[in-house]
């Protein structure tokens, strides 16, 4: 079989005006399968889809000292370039809060301070409007899909804000060489909608790992993608809450001995238990507890160092974690140079607003369903989350803010 293709999606007014449900399940499978698709989007003319790639060569045009004025204290919010960590080719600037129009006036400002740049402002501020429609639209389809609709949604757009960063990645220094541009990685918004000139580099890896897949571009085409934010920001965690709705996850501890899983049971299911349940939980965990015993086994064996099993097997508990819902998919991507011309690009990112208090639902909280977690601002947490202690952290959500 060759190299999959990605999933275009039609979303124009009369493809939705026809088959609204359908699309929204288009769009919900491609984010499961790829964790991306391509649309071709009507709303980002010709014109301004010119106007943003001539307004981004002048910025990067500016002296390096310029660009850097643009600073922020989160990574990847300012200047980026010139840094033993990134990819010597690679150069971006980011501009926060980018669909109102006094932020863009004050980047612009930044840039521009004895001429200003009217144009620019404009044409970014119209560019980030348009794209962050898309970006709402998407969301909505997603949401009616799994049929979370309105609360989820109206809460999602309440919490989000759009960052756009214009990236500019120079040719390598050698014709037939392939550089790296932007290594492998996910993306850490909710959403993200790719758009660029016409030098190919994106690639994104198959949910199984086997491909990379290029993407075409075109003067109309938007690489829409499912960020970590949108569906597992938190390793461990447990559910209720509302900026990842479409996340959930349980956990039972040692659910190889019947015991553990019989108590679990009778505190979900108080009154007549659910023999059913308990039963396929622990036949299946004491299954797969025997395959891992054995391959263990093999593996020491194969060693030389088997008189270490029991000692092995003695100190291991094991945890079954149950996974709903969190079925969408953030693709690995990156981007690869060859030729002879600089590539540009735009990424508007959807991303938690600084200082938005996330808390449960007060309909979600009662005496059986106590608070899991002290309300907190999602970018505190994000801070925290990209530290020593919340990556090494069993459950960083828990750590940070668990009650
Ligand atoms: O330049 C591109 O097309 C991809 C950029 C990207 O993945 C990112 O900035 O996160
Ligand atoms: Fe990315």
């Amino acid at each position: 079989m060759g190299v999959p293709k990605l999933p275009t999606i039609d979303l124009s007014v009369e493809k939705l005006k026809t088959s609204y449900l359908g699309t929204c399940k288009e769009v919900r499978e491609a984010l499961e399968d790829y964790g991306c698709f391509v649309v071709n989007y009507e709303d980002v003319s010709h014109q301004l889809h010119e106007s943003l790639l001539s307004e981004s060569k002048k910025l990067f045009d500016l002296p390096t000292d310029v660009k850097m004025r643009n600073i922020s204290d989160k990574p990847y919010f300012g200047y980026v370039g010139n840094h033993p960590s990134i990819p010597r080719n690679h150069e971006s600037l980011g501009i926060s809060n980018s669909t109102i129009l006094e932020h863009v006036q004050t980047f612009t400002n930044l840039m521009w301070p004895s001429t200003g740049n009217e144009n620019f402002c404009e044409t970014m501020i119209d560019y980030a409007t348009r794209v962050s429609k898309l970006e709402k639209l998407v969301k909505r389809m997603v949401f009616e899909s799994y049929g979370v609709g309105e609360k989820c949604y109206d809460s999602h757009v309440e919490s989000s804000t759009f960052l756009l960063r214009l990236i500019k990645y120079k040719s390598p220094d050698e014709l037939n060489k392939l550089e790296i541009g932007c290594h492998a990685h996910t993306d850490k918004s909710f959403l993200t909608i790719l758009h660029q000139d016409e030098v190919n580099g994106l690639e994104i890896q198959t949910k199984d790992g086997q491909h990379w897949i290029g993407f075409q571009p075109s003067p109309s085409s938007f690489l829409v993608m499912a960020g970590d934010a949108f569906l597992k920001p938190f390793h461990g965690y447990v559910g209720q809450y509302p900026a990842v709705p479409l996340y959930e996850s349980m956990g039972i501890d040692d659910a190889n001995i019947r015991q553990n899983v019989e108590a679990w049971t009778t505190v979900l299911w108080p009154n007549n238990g659910n023999p059913t349940f308990c039963e396929t939980i622990h036949a299946y965990s004491e299954q797969l507890s025997e395959l891992d015993g054995i391959i263990r086994r093999m593996i020491l064996e194969s060693l030389g160092v088997e008189k270490y099993l029991e000692e092995h097997m003695n100190s291991t508990n094991y945890l079954l974690r149950a996974w709903a819902n969190g079925r969408l998919h953030s693709a690995n991507h990156r981007v690869m140079m060859t030729g002879n011309e600089a590539r540009y690009s735009t990424g508007l990112f959807s991303i938690p607003k600084a200082g938005y208090i996330i808390k449960a639902p007060e309909e979600l909280v009662d005496e059986d369903h106590p608070l899991l977690f002290k309300p907190f601002d999602h970018v505190k947490f994000l801070d925290f989350y990209y530290t020593q202690a919340g990556q090494t952290a069993p459950s960083a959500l828990h750590s940070y803010c668990g009650l």
